[in-house]
């Protein structure tokens, strides 16, 4: 028999794997999961016009993020629990970063300590934190001085998540604290006990909390959850560094637009780097974002489906595929590199 062919067999391996409580935290979404299915489906509505008899060598997949170099922009995407996949957890996906050579944004709710993550990852692995703002700016200091420590070379704040979505997946399995003997290693100390700290989402949470983080670290602070030109704008006149188009993989506000039918419009609106996450599965996927402007795209799921099913091996033949994926469509669409595809590449599918 042969091996998983594509991202969506990776999810399907992962689901005999996993119970079925864990499964359904991944994979899930808020509310109706309109917005999960429409960040996959709006990909395919989008369809491609390529260009022939362009006699190009290997496309060069090659880009760089603010000062890093990585092989494909294509970066994981900050996804909380990895020990709920697999016992390394967040180790084994650091890992397979690195032999990726990409990128990796850690989740503040990792169940592995970030310094952790970033030993795994070696010193090569540039490693983003992402933070969820905490109402005591003393926590939420704390959380970026231990970034900083461990080399994490910029901050991604997540600011869709003023309060946590309603997964009914979740609230069906009872699903609501991580299981005995996993913790959020990132809030450990924290407590007032020296214990381990319960992460908060904030609903005061405003441009302030981005000024004030701003004036406590050096760290490019990027910004992701984001949907509107107008915030990204705001964004970029607060000295933001880079923005992350998206709506949280689906597990926040429900109905909220695709976020690939939204970048384009964040894109023409600001002159800093915008990723976009949602829904990405194949290479063809990775090709329509950056047609659309995108600087690069992030996975979440995907890398969850491989950790469960394979561990380390298994996020880097998930990361592996992609970037095979992305280098044969990009030869099919005639393009010499990720930094050479036009826009006029996209069509819309008719309904
Ligand atoms: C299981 C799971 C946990 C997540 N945890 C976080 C998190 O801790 N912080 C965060 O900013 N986003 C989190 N996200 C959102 C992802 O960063 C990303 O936006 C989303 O997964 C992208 O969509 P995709 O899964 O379709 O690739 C999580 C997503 C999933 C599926
Ligand atoms: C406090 C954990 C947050 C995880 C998260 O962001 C998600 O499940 O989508």
């Amino acid at each position: 028999m042969s091996g998983p062919l594509s991202l969506r067999e990776f999810e399907a391996l992962a689901r005999d794997r996993l119970p079925l409580s864990a499964y359904d935290y991944f994979a899930g979404g808020a509310d109706d999961e309109v917005t999960l299915r429409a960040n996959e489906s709006a990909f395919a509505r989008l369809r491609l016009l390529p260009r022939v008899l362009r006699g190009n060598a290997a496309p060069d997949l090659r880009t760089s993020l603010l000062g890093a170099d990585i092989a494909m922009p294509v970066v994981i995407a900050p996804t909380a629990f990895h020990r709920l996949a697999d016992p390394e957890g967040e180790l084994a996906t650091a890992r397979a970063a690195a032999e990726a050579d990409t990128l990796m944004i850690a989740s503040m709710a990792s169940t592995v300590a970030v310094e952790d993550i970033a030993k795994a990852g070696g010193a090569d692995l540039p490693l983003w934190f992402q933070l969820y703002i905490q109402s005591d700016s003393k926590v939420t200091e704390a959380l970026v001085r231990r970034a900083e420590d461990a080399g994490c070379r910029a901050l991604v704040v997540t600011v869709d998540s003023t309060v946590f979505g309603r997964r009914e997946r979740d609230h069906r399995h009872g699903f609501h604290d991580l299981p005995e003997g996993l913790y959020c290693e990132n809030m450990r100390g924290l407590a007032g006990d020296g214990g381990v700290r319960p992460i908060e989402m904030i609903r005061d949470l405003d441009w302030e909390h981005v000024q004030r983080l701003r004036s406590v670290t050096g760290l490019p602070i990027v910004l992701k959850g984001l949907m509107h030109p107008a915030d990204a704008v705001l964004a970029a006149a607060h000295g933001v560094s880079a923005l992350m188009v998206s709506n949280h993989g689906g597990r926040q506000l429900d109905t909220v637009v695709a976020t690939i039918d939204a970048v384009a419009d964040v894109v023409a609106a600001v002159d800093i780097p915008v990723l976009v996450d949602g829904g990405v599965r194949r290479g063809t996927d990775v090709v329509k974002a950056l047609a659309l402007g995108a600087d690069g795209v992030a996975i979440g799921r995907p890398v969850l489906w491989g950790l469960a099913a394979r561990g380390q091996t298994g996020v880097a033949q998930v990361l592996r595929m992609l970037r095979d994926e992305l280098d044969r469509a990009l030869a099919l669409c005639g393009c010499s590199s990720v930094h050479d595809i036009p826009r006029d590449l996209l069509r819309e599918a008719p309904c």
